[in-house]
């Protein structure tokens, strides 16, 4: 079984990487969306994988790191693109959830990544 729990954030950031006079140079910001799955075997007694308070426990201190901050500032992010930065959340995640099966980020309606540990 798979599940999912969604989180938005709004965050600022800039690419520093792209060739000059690249609209994403400038700074901007985003609502981003994070899908966080993860896979395993429902808990007979339970009845669920993992109860969805673990997983937004678990995603509340990243989280504090990302909401309305200046990613380019954040450690590990200094150039923060969807991909860097599902690496990033996937990073911080997996040790609290270790059925962690995927990390989506989409940085706007038409734009995102799925990171699944490689
Ligand atoms: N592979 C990646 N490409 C781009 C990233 C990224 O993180 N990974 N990021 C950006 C910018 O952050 C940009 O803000 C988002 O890109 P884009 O989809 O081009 O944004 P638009 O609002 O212009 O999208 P449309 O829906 O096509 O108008 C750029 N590239
Ligand atoms: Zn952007």
């Amino acid at each position: 079984m798979e599940l999912f729990k969604e989180f938005t954030f709004e965050a600022a950031h800039r690419m520093p990487e792209v060739p000059e006079g690249h609209k994403c140079g400038r700074l901007h910001g985003h609502s981003y969306r994070v899908t966080v799955r993860l896979e395993g075997a429902v808990e007979p007694k339970a009845g669920w994988v993992v109860d969805f308070g673990e997983v937004k426990a678990a995603f509340k201190p990243l989280e504090e790191r990302l909401d309305h901050h200046y990613l380019n500032e954040v450690d590990g992010l200094s150039n923060p693109t969807s991909e860097n930065l599902a690496v990033w959340i996937w990073d911080r995640l997996s040790a609290a959830l270790p059925t962690l099966s995927a990390v989506t980020v989409r940085e706007t309606c038409t734009s995102g990544c799925t990171y699944r540990g490689t």
